[in-house]
């Protein structure tokens, strides 16, 4: 174990809290007795529990009690709530607190946690595969150790770069909701092999493989995409045809407001956790 001794409390073990513990624990960072997991509903915790052989309760308290750092998972508006349940910011005093709730702010978290070093960060659902893509922002009772930590933690599950808190919903729109997005279009694509006769899973198999090629070109070779597009793009060919139809489409400036659209109603999530208090 890379993290001897250490227990991580994952407060909300849905899905996104259940990617990072099945990467953790695909990795080999964390044993499953060195993690404690929290849902609301008993049942939850316990089909945590058969899937990955993790600590689980419904206490968060009891859970925050018995961890050295601690994932605040909840969705957004009950990140307030959960902090202001009897003894939970008492017990956090001192704790490594790294929230990945879309929308709340290090100025709202250090708010509610003035005692505490709180890290934020913004993975996504690849993390369950190593694949994960996170970006953190440091609170500013945050040092090198917790950031440290927090970094362990997410380059177990992939890469991890850390911004400024003020650049974390468009992180939030690009990195988390983009899985999202890239799925959107393997579909599409998809569908364009079966409207020409392939087999469905011939098909969805081999838009997979397309984007996990091209995007693993993008990153090997650090080419510009235009540079690896030119490469494909034959005068008179097909490749070109096909491109003109995406730009008839205006696929990029739809493709780069959507980031803009998902970045903005990013920043609105965190109102509701002040407002539920
Ligand atoms: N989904 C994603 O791709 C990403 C999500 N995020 C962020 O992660 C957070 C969680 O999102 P997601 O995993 O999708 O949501 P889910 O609804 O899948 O998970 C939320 C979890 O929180 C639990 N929960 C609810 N209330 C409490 C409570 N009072 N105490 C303890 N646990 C509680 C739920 O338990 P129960 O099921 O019993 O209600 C559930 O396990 C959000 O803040 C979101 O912004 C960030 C990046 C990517
Ligand atoms: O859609 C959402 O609100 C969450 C946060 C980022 C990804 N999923």
């Amino acid at each position: 174990m890379l993290l001897a001794g250490r227990t991580l409390a994952i407060i909300g073990c849905g899905t996104m809290g259940e990617a990072i513990v099945a990467g953790l624990l695909r990795a080999g960072l964390l044993a499953p007795t060195q993690i404690v997991a929290t849902t609301r509903r008993h049942e939850a915790a316990e089909a945590v529990r058969q899937r990955h052989g993790v600590r689980i309760t419904t206490d968060n308290l009891q859970a925050i009690g018995e961890a050295d750092a601690v994932v605040l998972a909840v969705k957004p508006q009950r990140v307030s709530k959960v902090l202001h349940e009897e003894g939970v910011r008492a017990a956090l005093v001192d704790k490594t607190v790294i929230s990945i709730a879309a929308g709340v702010t290090l100025a709202q978290l250090q708010s509610w946690l003035p005692e505490s070093p709180v890290v934020r960060a913004m993975p996504n659902t690849p993390c369950l595969i190593g694949q994960g893509m996170t970006v953190l922002a440091r609170g500013s009772r945050a040092g090198d150790a917790e950031v440290a930590l927090a970094k362990k933690l997410f380059e177990t599950v992939g890469l991890c770069l850390e911004v400024e808190d003020k650049l974390m919903d468009a992180v939030t729109s690009l990195g988390a909701s983009g899985p999202a997005f890239v799925y959107v279009m393997i579909e599409a694509m998809a569908d364009g092999g079966v409207m020409m006769g392939l087999p469905r899973p011939v098909a969805l198999q081999m838009a997979a493989q397309v984007f996990q090629g091209a995007a693993r070109m993008v990153l090997s070779t650090g080419f510009h995409p235009a540079a690896l597009k030119d490469q494909v793009t034959t005068p008179a060919g097909c490749t070109i045809a096909g491109i003109l139809t995406m730009e008839d489409g205006r696929i990029r400036s739809v493709l780069a407001r959507t980031i803009q659209e998902a970045a903005r109603v990013a920043g609105e999530l965190g109102r509701d956790s002040s407002a539920e208090k």
